[in-house]
């Protein structure tokens, strides 16, 4: 299995390498030269398995021989074992043909452990074989650091550095990021928002004397290792509902779009999926690019879904490669103009291409309020507002036979504020984090400048 660049001009790579590397070097993002073709009958056999089991037969093509099957195996089994529930992601039921597919039983509450513990594994084992040492720079709306913080903290070979939106995060989130106390682990507050996070992470693995000095590597979506940690989880679910026999539509609260393009990737393997829906609050970049055509940014509006508040999405590249045939000259230029002028406009055939597996729609902060108080009263369900997003815009969509999956990213009591704000619950923390707030913080304010963070950054690694 081989991994090619979203620009086309960077060495091609296999999975191990594609893992370690990050970005491309031509500042695309590394894909699946094909996908693999998983037979109905293979689908239809996962039933019944238990999520490693089903994980293991799913993810398997995509890892080409970087891994024995038996390492493969003990990899998954380890990752999975710190989560709450035995089915890891279970479903439930919100009305005749809808359901919640619940991502929120890992370690830090959020969709994003799925990915994050097990890329925690890979590398480790990885950089045991090869005793290399990295750096980690990740950028987060408040999740995806935490749970990178979770799958690495107190490791030898690595140093973690998460640039997270000062003011932007929930308590929660940022008490997650900033509590531990391993010395190889730095949160650092950006005056920014997620958007210029993400942007000085990518422009440090564009500043090749940097990356390779601190052997820079990503756990962000950049990593394609993230998104294919998150196809399984659209296997399972639709499985659970009667796929292959039986088509299904998922729901998906979006903003940096890797969980949604791994329901594409389910997709291009075989699993019947009628539509995946790209669910925004009111940073709603997506559902503009995708109802008019053109992709503008705005600047991003603090909301209460502060993980989806993204206007650069970076994932949206790999959808925008597979709708331009693969032509990765195509896909460069219009990365440029979004660069250099703030948007680009989405050519006729190539939104035609994206609206065939994608639908789209926004939901207001009222609307999200409204969600998670009304499913609180009709059926118990206690949702984040991500997921309330995600329920909104599923419930906005037109009738099918097949049932809608609509993904809950986050556990309630990360955003306790705005879902007590709605229902007048608070909801708790889990007893294992009942201490959180009596936890000491640890954490560096930084100014959103290129040179003063890769100063830090060296400065503070372990060489
Ligand atoms: C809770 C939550 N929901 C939804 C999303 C959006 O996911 P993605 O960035 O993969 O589109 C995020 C962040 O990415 C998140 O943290
Ligand atoms: N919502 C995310 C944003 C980063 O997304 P990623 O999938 O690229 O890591 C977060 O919680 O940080």
């Amino acid at each position: 299995m081989r991994y090619v660049s979203t620009r086309g001009q960077a060495p091609v790579l296999t999975f191990e390498e594609a893992m370690l590397t990050g970005l491309a070097r031509d500042g695309g993002l590394y894909v699946p030269e094909t996908v693999p073709h998983m037979p109905a009958r293979d689908i239809a056999a996962l039933a019944g398995l238990s999520y490693e089991e089903a994980a293991f037969r799913i993810m398997r093509p995509f890892v080409g021989d970087a891994f024995t099957d038996a390492e493969f195996a003990a990899i998954i089994e380890r990752a999975y074992a710190g989560f709450d529930h035995p089915a890891r992601a279970p479903l439930a039921q919100l009305g005749p043909n809808h359901f919640l597919l619940e991502l929120f039983h890992g370690p830090t509450l959020a969709f994003k452990d799925f990915a994050m513990q097990l890329i925690g594994q890979l590398f480790q084992a990885s950089l045991e074989r090869s005793g290399k040492r990295i750096t980690i720079v990740g950028a987060t709306s408040g999740d995806t650091g935490s749970a990178a913080i979770e799958a690495f903290r107190g490791l030898d070979n690595v140093d973690v550095f998460i640039l997270f939106p000062e003011g932007r995060v929930s308590d929660v989130q940022r008490r997650q990021m900033t509590t531990p106390s391993e010395d190889n682990v730095h949160a650092l507050a950006l005056k920014g928002d997620f958007d210029d996070c993400q942007a000085r992470v990518k422009d440090m693995f564009n500043d090749f004397a940097f990356r390779d000095r601190v052997g820079l590597s990503a756990v962000n979506s950049i990593n394609w290792a993230r998104v294919l940690a998150q196809v399984v989880y659209y296997f399972t679910s639709a499985v659970s509902l009667g796929a292959p026999h039986r088509p299904v539509r998922f729901t998906v609260p979006t903003g940096n779009f890797g969980d949604i393009f791994a329901g594409h990737i389910a997709q291009r393997m075989g699993l019947p999926i009628e539509k995946l829906v790209i669910a925004t609050n009111q940073n709603d970049i997506l559902h503009r690019a995708l109802t008019g055509g053109a992709y503008e940014t705005h600047g991003v509006t603090p909301s209460i879904s502060p993980s989806m508040d993204i206007q650069v999405s970076s994932n949206f590249e790999r959808a925008l490669f597979e709708a331009y045939g693969r032509d990765g000259a195509a896909v460069a230029q219009q990365m440029d103009a979004l660069k250099s002028q703030g948007g680009f406009t989405i050519s006729q055939g190539a939104l035609q291409g994206l609206r065939e597996t994608y639908a789209s729609g926004r939901a207001s902060e009222d609307e999200t309020r409204a969600t998670i108080r009304a499913l609180h009263a009709t059926t118990g369900e206690v949702l984040c507002p991500h997921s309330a997003v995600g329920v909104k815009v599923a419930q906005d969509q037109p009738d099918s036979a097949a049932p809608m999956i609509t993904l809950a990213t986050a556990h309630a009591a990360k955003f306790p504020d705005a879902v007590e704000e709605a229902t007048g619950l608070r909801p708790p923390l889990p007893a294992r984090m009942a201490d959180l707030f009596a936890r000491s913080e640890r954490m560096t304010g930084v100014e959103n400048d290129l040179a003063a963070l890769e100063t830090l950054i060296e400065e503070r690694r372990r060489a």
